[in-house]
């Protein structure tokens, strides 16, 4: 019905604009296939199916001949629904941004901010678009997309939406060379300019997701975080920022040398010294997506694969804690026993609550797995994708997982120095300069802090809270936590001299027994040699 549909509505348009003997043509051939149409469906209800089949696709090859007219249609997921169409995105894009104004029935939806909004084409409704003297007209549809008959389904059939664009068969190659490519070309610009960026998650709802269309769900990404608000060294941050932007801007250099457009990023430190703000910062300045893949919540390496595949291009896909999301290192356990030693008390209750969660999750994903998800990025088509991984310990991971080509930049994240104070004192009091900052320059040399503490004592507590006692704080913080560092310097040395004690009294306890024994024995051996002389006949 869709021909008919259509070329009556592309009449409606032409009549509006007073076009006269060929628009009538036109409106008569479309009532009469609009007629036929209507005529075959009843027809078809009470055909057997394969006359049925045979008689529309002799129809086909027949109005072929009087229908003058070509479609392309550009669907919203391609090949077994796993993909989003870049190129329907782009037509969607495009449309929206030019043809929008034709249509009666639009579809809003928010743009980059809550206050705009992006107008597109809603469902069955038609635009024409003019391009070097052709006419083109363009429809949106939708499909139901039927389920397997074995899964029996509690939820609404997922719709697949399509756009078809029609064109009179004359225009062929200007459509299909010239103006499809300005049409996508077009409509990715405008994506980029209102591209509103998203945080996806996976979920372990696995009895929801084989009805979603796609295993991430998300929201938008709105995260303030950039490199001018961290607090690192000057140089390192450079050299990050450098490597980024041209890996942004090397799509023609990687293409040539063969390799996909993906580079790997692990970041390890402390907790707190800002690994999830670096991957915030590195998202704000590429504008890409962020993907926070939680392997935990992955059945198995095939669900993980769907995942990969499903990710777009100018994405960053992290793995945090990559040590404690899965047994991949087969050394958790050494590092649970390590942290439960007294030492980092929080960090090892952290790592057990993930323990937990894992073996909950009953996730089945391998080292092997997870390194062809990375590899895996070389076939992803689009690129222009980072992976980061982050961790605590990166001594604990296995050396094939961040290898370099799988993770090529390894970023230390350490404790605050000075001149990360100075970039959070700008950030938090608006201060460059200050007569206490001597006292925390040579208390932050002398102590370790993360910039974590070091943000949090500089946050007011009341409104009242002015700089100088934002500054005292953390003085108060510094010297605490030298403290705490000498009572345990102190502590464990003592522990030492304990040992070493311990060692020197057991080592000379041993000797004494040693040498009684041994004197022992040499007595025993003097006594039997004399028993012996006694005994032997004179
Ligand atoms: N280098 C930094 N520069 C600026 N702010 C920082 C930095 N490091 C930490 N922060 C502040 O501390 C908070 C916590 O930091 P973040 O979550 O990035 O640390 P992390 O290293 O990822 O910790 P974890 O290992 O526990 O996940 C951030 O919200 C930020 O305000």
């Amino acid at each position: 019905m869709l021909p008919a549909a259509m070329l009556g509505g592309i009449v409606a348009k032409k009549q509006r604009q007073g076009s006269s003997a060929l628009t009538g043509m036109l409106a008569n051939m479309g009532s009469t296939i609009a007629t036929f149409m209507f005529v075959w469906a009843i027809i078809r209800q009470y055909c057997p199916p394969v006359l049925s089949r045979s008689f529309e696709k002799y129809t086909r090859r027949l109005m072929g001949y009087f229908y003058p007219y070509i479609r392309i249609s550009f669907h919203e997921f391609r090949g077994d629904r796993l993909r989003h169409s870049e190129a329907y995105a782009a037509v969607e894009a495009y449309l929206s941004a030019n043809c929008s104004k034709d249509a009666k029935r639009l579809k809003a939806e928010t743009g980059k901010d809550i206050s705009s909004l992006t107008l597109s084409m809603d469902e069955y409704e038609r635009v024409t678009d003019e391009f070097k003297g052709a006419t083109v007209w363009w429809v949106s549809t939708s499909k139901i997309v039927s389920q397997s008959r074995s899964s029996i389904s509690y939820y609404p059939e997922p719709e697949k939406r399509i756009y078809t664009i029609t064109f009179h068969k004359k225009h062929r190659e200007l459509i299909t060379k010239s103006y499809l490519e300005h049409v996508l070309s077009k409509g990715k610009e405008i994506r980029v300019r209102n591209r509103q960026r998203k945080l996806y998650t996976n979920t372990s709802d696995h009895k929801l997701s084989g009805h979603r269309q796609t295993g991430w769900s998300h929201i938008v990404f709105e995260h303030p975080a950039t490199f001018e608000s961290m607090a690192m060294e000057p140089e390192k941050k450079r050299e990050i920022v450098e490597d980024l932007l041209t890996f942004s801007k090397s799509k023609d250099f990687y293409a040539k040398i063969g390799k996909a457009w993906k580079r790997g990023y692990l970041l390890y430190g402390p907790p707190g010294t800002g690994k999830s703000t670096m991957i915030a910062a590195m998202a704000n300045l590429l504008n890409y997506d962020v993907y926070d893949l939680e392997l935990t919540a992955v059945k198995d390496n095939t669900e993980l694969r769907k995942l990969l595949i499903d990710t777009t291009s100018k994405s960053i896909i992290i793995i945090e804690d990559i040590d404690c999301s899965l047994d991949l290192t087969g050394q958790r356990k050494d590092k649970t026993e390590k942290s439960s030693d007294g030492e980092n008390e929080k960090l090892s209750k952290e790592i057990a609550k993930k323990e937990a969660k894992e073996e909950g999750s009953g996730s089945k994903v391998t080292l092997s797995g997870l390194l062809n998800f990375i590899d895996g990025l070389w076939s992803a088509s689009g690129g222009e994708r980072l992976i980061v991984f982050t961790t605590n310990y990166v001594e604990k991971l296995d050396p094939a997982l961040i290898r370099r080509g799988r993770m090529d930049m390894h970023i230390e994240l350490s404790y605050c120095s000075f001149e990360g104070f100075k970039v959070l004192a700008k950030n938090y009091l608006d201060l460059e300069m200050h007569t206490m900052f001597d006292v925390v320059q040579r208390l932050i040399g002398e102590t370790k802090i993360t910039p974590a503490d070091v943000a949090e004592n500089l946050m007011p507590k009341s409104l009242l809270d002015d700089a100088e006692t934002r500054l005292s704080n953390l003085i108060g913080a510094l010297e605490e936590a030298k403290e705490k560092a000498a009572k345990k310097e102190k502590e464990a040395k003592k522990k030492d001299e304990d040992v070493k004690e311990n060692d020197t009294t057991e080592a000379t306890k041993k000797k004494d027994e040693d040498v009684k024994e041994k004197g022992t024995t040499m007595e025993d051996a003097v006594q039997t040699k004399v028993d012996e002389e006694t005994e032997k006949p004179l």
